[in-house]
């Protein structure tokens, strides 16, 4: 994930970051300087600069929040020109949050509120709107950005912690949105909850027809982070490093790699039938 402030900075740090393992960026385009690039960068030549410097693929994104917890100016219609701004520039896909064009209500980032929120597993899922004006809007962005060479992943954070079939029913229905990719981040607050994290990615991975990304926000869902990779999430999220009041549930790319690069051959080719057994 890239957060720099300026272009020279992110540059650098993608450049680092392909040395170490990296094979895609998420890179933060709000926060105006503080956790993502400063607001007068967004701009085509700018971007530009900065997505045509590697050949690896940029995903760009602009939240309705920044990682110091403030909300944005901008609304929705503002932050999909700026996404879309970033695919002219060479972004490869942009990250659009399901709920976009009709907010679920809920906490500021970051606060207390927030936190109750996500203790509580009753609370309801957010970035998820089933308002058919919305989702209808949401299809013509898609189709505007592929449009334009671009691809869309449709998120949910949904700041509560999802069981497999609330996870599956989502995220099937963003793909049926016209969604080319798919990111689910659920919320684990113990290890049960991350098996059920573990089994809503087995389960994602065997009915959705497309990429995705299951994960969980929480210390206990750091360990998913690397495994979920191996039942058939697309990626793990990784950081160059830890700047001080930055974001650590990421873990550093070096590390990462190193345990893609160890577990190797753990994809079954035989039906357990077709197995020795001893
Ligand atoms: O969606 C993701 C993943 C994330 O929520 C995380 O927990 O790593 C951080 C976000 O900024 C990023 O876009």
């Amino acid at each position: 994930m890239i957060s720099e402030p300026t272009v020279g900075e992110a540059r650098s740090v993608m450049k680092h970051s392909e040395f170490e393992g990296a094979d895609s960026f998420i890179v933060n385009l709000m926060g105006d300087g503080e956790f993502g690039l400063e607001r007068s960068l967004l701009n085509e030549a700018d971007l530009g600069e900065l997505f045509r410097s590697t050949s690896l693929p940029s995903m760009a994104c602009y939240y309705r929040w920044k990682y110091t917890g403030e909300r944005v100016d901008e609304d929705d219609e503002e932050r999909m020109e700026i996404l879309r701004t970033a695919v002219r520039a060479g972004a490869r896909a942009v990250d659009m949050v399901g709920d976009t064009f009709n907010p679920t209500p809920g906490p500021d980032e970051f606060s207390d509120e927030a936190t109750e929120y996500s203790l509580d597993p009753d609370s309801t899922a957010r970035e998820f709107t089933t308002d058919p004006d919305a989702i209808d809007r949401q299809r013509e962005e898609i189709k505007a950005i592929n449009e334009l060479g671009g691809e869309v992943q449709l998120t949910a954070h949904t700041r509560t912690h999802l069981s497999p079939d609330r996870a599956l029913e989502i995220a099937t229905a963003f793909e049926r949105r016209g969604a080319d990719m798919v990111k689910i981040v659920s919320v684990d607050t113990s290890w049960e909850d991350l098996l059920e994290t573990l089994e809503a990615t087995v389960l994602l991975n065997r009915e959705l027809e497309i990429p995705f990304i299951m994960m969980s926000h929480g210390e206990h869902g750091v360990l998913g982070r690397y495994m979920a990779p191996f039942l058939g999430s697309m990626l793990c999220f990784t950081q160059h490093e830890y700047p001080p009041g930055g974001f650590y549930l990421q873990p550093l790319t070096p590390n990462v790699r190193a345990v893609f690069d160890s577990i190797r051959n753990v994809t079954p080719t035989r039906e357990p039938a077709d197995q020795s057994w001893l």
